[in-house]
């Protein structure tokens, strides 16, 4: 159930499993039944009201109201439209309900000690206002459990933005698989908690579809990892180059920490000589070079992969640095100073990037690199790595990578504790740290985006940025006897 489907591609999948012989109305009746499930296994009969809309969100609204009511609880129900302007499978399922239809109005809510919100699901297709957004906001004032019925209503299941209004659920089921909506922000909390029930469709049909959107989960990437082989030697294992400011020196040398923890064979620190000595003292493990020898260095093939930005300074100094070291297209990770650095003239970075280069701007300095990219963040994500010819990570709660080749994934683990100073150094010395091992750009910076997100909530409260690289062993350890042996 890694796949994420757009909401065409719901439809989709919906549409070829009616064709392959599942009528739709069973497919309501084992939605309305997944949702029944969740709500009777959290909660104890009780009065409950079912908001439904004119379409088949509000089509399942009947077949809750029926089972909920078949289970012994006391069930009123609003519909937003006449019942004779239901078609399909919402008309069939509305007169399989014995029980009273009523007019959406505050007052269905009156006594509610359970509410399920089957108003929109998939087919919002405009900005609630009008009453509806009145009853969403009286909805949302009321403090009992809220059940959303495939998406919280308001919430664009393709974007997770609200349109005009949107409830805020405790519980949300969704059908078959989840949708970006579920997981991109704002959407990603009104949701709640999140639960992704089986309602008939088969993988199959999911795999046909040819979905290129993925939850980021250690099955996403797991084969590409480059363990060290038994006879292997560090040489084996990439030698990585992070590129240090001369006086911003904790960012570079939390990139250091995160790289060799992860995995690099060797790690030299390349900065102004002045500076060298604080890199050098930091751990007995790296090496030191003068920035001056960086283009000796990158000549050498086998100093493989680079980590500039972190701590570097922002300029022309920066500007020609990465030129410079993206001719040798050796492995790169492009963050912080090195993202701003191009602000006034970015078809210069996109013109220079050839080899594999992962770019982990956070919102602001995507803004400053991609001005006239807009919309949602999977959307904007995209279209940035195919612009800059880069894997483009997009970093905030809900992180999201993409690759050129339109493939990405979504970051699905909360780890608010990551909002800390350095965290996103660790991130980019970890990428590198992987890439520099031969792992493939795309893959890193999802593994990479995993291991710090399960850093950051296997810690929790009280961490801070040096705590992460400590952590990886115990992550990697995990990945490791995770193999099938
Ligand atoms: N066979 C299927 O396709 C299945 C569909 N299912 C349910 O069906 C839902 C999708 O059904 P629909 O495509 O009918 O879409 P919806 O039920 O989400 O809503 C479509 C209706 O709402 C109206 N509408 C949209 N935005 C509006 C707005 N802002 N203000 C007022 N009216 C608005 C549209 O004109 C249309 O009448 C899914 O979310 C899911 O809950 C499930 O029953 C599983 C099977
Ligand atoms: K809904």
């Amino acid at each position: 159930m890694l796949e994420i489907l757009t909401t065409e591609q719901m439809y989709d999948a919906d549409r070829k499993t009616i064709e392959a012989g599942t009528p739709g109305d069973v497919l309501m009746e084992n939605a309305g039944t997944a949702v029944v499930d969740e709500i009777t296994s959290r909660w104890s009969p009780r009065s409950a009201t079912v908001l439904c809309g004119p379409g088949n969100n509000g089509g399942d609204g009947f077949v809750i109201a029926r089972l909920l009511r078949n289970a012994g609880w006391s069930v009123r129900l609003g519909l937003l439209c006449d019942v004779d302007k239901l078609t399909g499978d919402a008309a069939l399922n509305a007169k399989r309900w014995d029980g009273a239809v009523e007019r959406l109005s505050p007052a269905l809510l009156v006594g509610a000690e359970l509410i399920v919100d089957c108003l929109f699901g998939a087919g919002l297709a405009r900005v609630i206002d009008g009453e509806i957004a009145d009853l969403v906001h009286t909805v949302n004032a009321g403090n009992v459990p809220l059940i959303a019925v495939d998406v919280p209503t308001g919430v664009d299941g393709n974007t997770g933005e609200i349109r005009g209004v949107a409830i805020k659920a405790n519980l949300t089921v969704t059908f078959c698989r989840a949708k970006p909506g579920h997981y991109l922000l704002p959407g990603r909390v009104l949701c709640g908690e999140l639960v992704i029930r089986d309602i008939g469709i088969a993988d199959q049909t999911v795999r046909d579809i040819r979905p290129t959107l993925m939850r980021n989960d250690p099955a996403c990437w797991r084969a590409g990892i480059h363990w060290p082989d038994l006879d292997g030697h560090k040489y084996h294992r990439g030698h990585l180059l992070a590129v240090g400011g001369a006086t911003m020196t904790g960012a570079t040398r939390l990139v250091a920490r995160a790289a060799r923890r992860v995995g690099a064979g060797l790690l030299t620190v390349v900065a102004e000589p002045a500076a060298l000595p604080v890199y050098a003292s930091d751990s007995p493990g790296i090496m030191t070079a003068p920035i001056a020898n960086l283009d000796e260095l990158l000549k050498d093939c086998r100093h493989n992969a680079v980590v500039i930005g972190p701590g570097f300074g922002i300029g022309d100094e920066t500007r020609s640095r990465i030129i410079q070291l993206l001719h040798y297209c050796r492995c790169t990770v492009l963050d912080a100073d090195a993202l701003t650095s191009f602000s006034e003239q970015p078809s210069t970075l996109f013109f220079a990037i050839q080899g594999p280069t992962v770019l982990t701007p956070h919102e602001g300095e995507f803004a400053r690199l991609f001005p006239d990219i807009e919309g949602d963040k999977l959307t904007r994500a995209r279209a940035a790595a195919k612009r800059s010819g880069a894997t483009v990570l997009i970093k905030g709660a809900d992180t999201v990578i993409a690759a050129p080749d339109g493939r990405a994934a979504i970051s699905v683990i909360n780890a608010p504790w990551l909002a800390t100073a350095g965290s996103g150094d660790v991130l980019s010395g970890i990428i590198g740290g992987l890439m520099a091992q031969g792992m493939d750009m795309f893959d890193a910076a999802c593994m990479a985006v995993w291991l710090h997100a399960r850093a950051g909530a296997d810690i929790g409260p009280g961490l801070i940025a040096e705590d992460i690289p400590k952590h990886l062993p115990v992550l990697l350890g995990e990945l490791w006897r995770s193999l099938p042996k």
